[in-house]
């Protein structure tokens, strides 16, 4: 490396930290200034200032976000240029560009070019920093003629100083060091279904993350008002990943695992692979559909009310006649319901109001007195009830699987077996399957209170007026003589863009109904039909990042193929991608997950891993009751080995509880469950647990229980031996499954 360039890149880099702290100097004093302004003013400019408070802290936090690895590149280009790439676009008071955002367009060729397609790129440069300093810079030559004899490849290079980094039990981005494949696939259109398969440690997660981010950076038009959802397998992946899209700028997307996608219901995962698969199947809206269709009643027989000590009838005919109207007017139920009310308290009125004239002859009688009699007699009530209940999702679901009668009316199609799997209390958990029945039956039912829905035309209503009083806001600011430093047009702009983006967040847990622009679907194979009808309900545009790995589905509801998984939603409307090259996982463990899972028929892609990783796998053989012990003991040798680094063992059934307790018996606090964490470097986990996550060691126990009891899927000991960065111990007593061992 040239101390020269290396010493100009020192002082750039510097001046590019001394631009961002400027920058946040100046928003600290807007916001400081703002508050100031608070100290007077009526209410109505007290509450603008804060919108115009939150705005500035939301830019603080995020220029705060990309302070680390601010700026990780650089492009020479053809023209003589210099070009600094970073995590956001930097430029001078007199706009002559610092830095330029890595989802810009021209940032693109910084992960394109090659020497044999240069595009106009003759050397790029990455930048290693270590706090706010270059700790190295590596270069990539790409026009001969700039190589000098004292050029060579110095140190490790980015990419391998990035990946034999110990892991920390969060995710970090890899902005820095995203390759081609990857970049090509983070920069696709955004029409349409988009589904990027590949083997473990492709970066799968990572290119959705960078995905989600280049697409709002790219479309923001589109996506600022109606948001991005990012969707995962469980919480412990949402924490695993959860602070990679604030360091790359973006704060504006909402994220939820599969159990939360149901407004106000935190759902458990399923515990029986069995219900699972059943819920999951697409014949259960069939199911919802019957049970909504089961609230809607004809009575046996002719029925006589009492109003007002008069006796009414309604007839069946009256009931079947008004139900057909309410269906045909294709409302959902509780929406239809105020069709079916109204017709039969007409028909009710009208009665009544017959038999008060004929008893009272040559006198009218009072027509809205009576149709009130008729509404708030109490048998016309229980009966308009009994025929045509109003209905929330919860209680809908609830009973259909705890009322035998009413689960055996709406399954004609299960065997009386199946429908003993369903039943359950009605005070039971809400599972993560009972989710996407949940929002089916929320589609069915409508709002119960139909005045409360809200419809797209009040949607733009609101933003409408949300811009305009955005625009009033910076009126009287100016007005306040607070230097806003902004056009009109951008702060409405803006501050639109942050309504939106709390509304799309507050909303998607709120409101089941908000349409997101671009939806983000990781693990995609575990998704049941109904989760991806439920999914596909989020987003009418069928605008979808699905990444996934189908030979890692371990759940019972999941997928074998993403044609059969795909198609009842999109049809063949997708586009599939294909990542190829290993980025976590030495070869000489991928190589041994490979070939197990080959033996054991399954087929997987296997990628090409770019490290050959210092440790073969290593297998302890012990007694049947000796797999803890063994662990317990094994464990000082591996804390040594991974110096420091995230250690995770993975256990399935009765053998997990007793290797967490053992392990807590000695390790105390350090054991944790889940992706673990700063504090915590040893996690105990199960493989479906262990799902998208990694750790630097990993020990295995009895790897042939994950593939012999009854559930088990090939995928979960492919999963779990395809975690490690660095080391992976199997402690077996049965006989290890065939292909671990050459
Ligand atoms: N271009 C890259 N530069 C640096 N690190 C990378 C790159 N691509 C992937 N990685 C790293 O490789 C590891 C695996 O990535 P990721 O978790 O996204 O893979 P995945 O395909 O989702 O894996 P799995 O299917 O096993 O969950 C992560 O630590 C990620 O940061």
């Amino acid at each position: 490396m040239h101390d020269a360039d290396l010493l100009h890149e020192r002082e750039y880099v510097a001046g590019l930290y001394a631009r961002l702290d400027e920058l946040r100097e100046e928003k600290r004093e807007q916001l400081a200034q703002v508050r100031r302004a608070g100290a007077v003013g009526t209410m109505q400019n007290v509450s603008e200032r804060d919108a115009f408070a939150a705005l500035y802290e939301d830019r603080l936090a995020q220029l705060d976000a990309v302070d680390d690895r601010l700026v990780f590149g650089r492009l020479d280009l053809d023209s003589g240029e210099a070009q600094y790439i970073g995590r956001i676009g930097l430029s001078t008071t007199d706009l002559q560009r610092l830095m330029v955002d890595w989802r810009a367009p021209e940032a693109g060729h910084f992960y394109q070019a090659t020497a044999f397609d240069r595009q106009g790129v003759r050397r790029r440069r990455h930048l290693i920093l270590q706090g706010r300093d270059v700790k190295a810079i590596e270069d990539d030559v790409l026009d001969a003629s700039m190589l000098t004899d004292s050029d060579s490849l110095q140190g490790e290079g980015a990419l391998l100083a990035a990946l034999n980094s110990k892991r920390t039990g969060r995710m970090s981005d890899i902005v820095g060091t995203i390759q081609s494949e990857q970049d090509r696939i983070i920069r696709s259109s955004i029409s349409g279904a988009l589904v990027v398969q590949g083997g473990p440690g492709t970066g799968k997660t990572a290119v959705a993350l960078h995905r989600a981010a280049y697409l709002l950076y790219t479309h923001r038009d589109r996506l600022k008002s109606a948001g991005v959802l990012l969707v995962g397998p469980s919480s412990s992946f949402m924490n695993y990943i959860e602070r990679v899209l604030p360091s790359l700028g973006e704060t504006g997307v909402v994220m939820a695992s599969l159990g939360r996608l149901m407004p106000g219901i935190h759902a458990v995962p399923e515990a029986d692979p069995d219900v699972a698969a059943l819920k999951g199947k697409l014949d259960m809206a069939e199911v919802v559909a019957n049970a909504v269709a089961n609230r809607q009643r004809t009575p046996a027989k002719d029925s006589i009310l009492e109003v007002d000590s008069r006796k009414l009838t309604l007839t069946v005919r009256q009931v079947r006649r008004a139900r057909d109207k309410a269906r045909a007017t294709g409302k959902p139920h509780n929406e239809a319901r105020v069709t079916f009310v109204k017709i039969l308290l007409r028909e009710l009125t009208e009665q009544l109001t017959e038999i008060v004239e004929a008893s009272n002859i040559g006198n009218n009688a009072d027509r809205s007195y009576l149709a009130e009699d008729v509404r708030s007699a109490r048998d016309v009530r229980i009966m308009l009830n009994l025929c045509w209940m109003p209905m929330t999702p919860e209680k809908l679901v609830s009973e259909l699987f705890s009322k035998p009668a009413i689960l055996e009316a709406c399954t004609p199609h299960l065997t009386p077996e199946q429908r003993a799997l369903l039943l359950r209390p009605a005070d039971a958990p809400w599972t993560e399957a009972d989710v996407p029945l949940l929002d089916e039956a929320a589609e069915l039912l409508g709002e119960l209170d139909p005045a409360a829905g809200r419809g797209l035309a009040q949607q733009e209503h609101d933003r409408a007026r949300d811009l305009a009083n955005a625009k009033q806001t910076l009126a009287n600011m100016e007005a306040m003589g607070v230097d806003v430093l902004m056009t009109a047009e951008e702060l409405a702009e803006q501050n639109q863009e942050r309504e939106a983006r709390l509304t799309a967040a507050e909303r998607a847990t709120s409101d089941r109904s908000w349409a997101f622009g671009h939806i983000v679907v990781d693990e995609a194979q575990e998704l049941s039909p109904m989760q991806w009808r439920l999914l596909v309900r989020r987003c009418p545009l069928k605008s979808f990042t699905i990444v996934g790995d189908i030979a890692q589905t371990s759940s019972s509801a999941g997928a074998n193929s993403w044609q059969s998984a795909l198609a009842p939603s999109f049809g063949d409307r997708w586009q599939l991608e294909e990542l190829t090259v290993n980025y976590r996982t030495p070869s000489q463990i991928a190589e041994a997950a490979v070939r197990m899972a080959n033996r054991a028929g399954l087929v997987v892609s296997a990628p090409k891993a770019v490290r050959e990783g210092k440790w073969a796998p290593i297998v302890d053989r012990v007694d049947p009751d000796g797999i803890v012990d063994r662990l317990v003991a094994v464990l000082p040798d591996e804390l040594e080995a991974l110096d420091g680094g995230l250690l995770a063992v993975i256990a399935d059934g009765g053998l997990l509880p007793r290797a967490a307790s053992a392990l807590r018996g000695i390790y105390g606090h350090r054991v944790g469950s889940g992706a673990g964490s700063y504090s915590q470097d040893i996690v105990v986990i199960s493989p479906r647990e262990a799902k998208g996550l990694e750790f630097d060691g990993v020990v295995v126990l009895e790897p042939a229980a994950m593939l012999n009891h009854e559930h088990a899927k090939v995928g979960d000991l492919y999963v779990a031996m395809t975690r490690p960065t660095q080391r992976l111990r199997l402690i077996a007593a049965a006989p290890l499954p065939a292909g671990i061992e050459r």
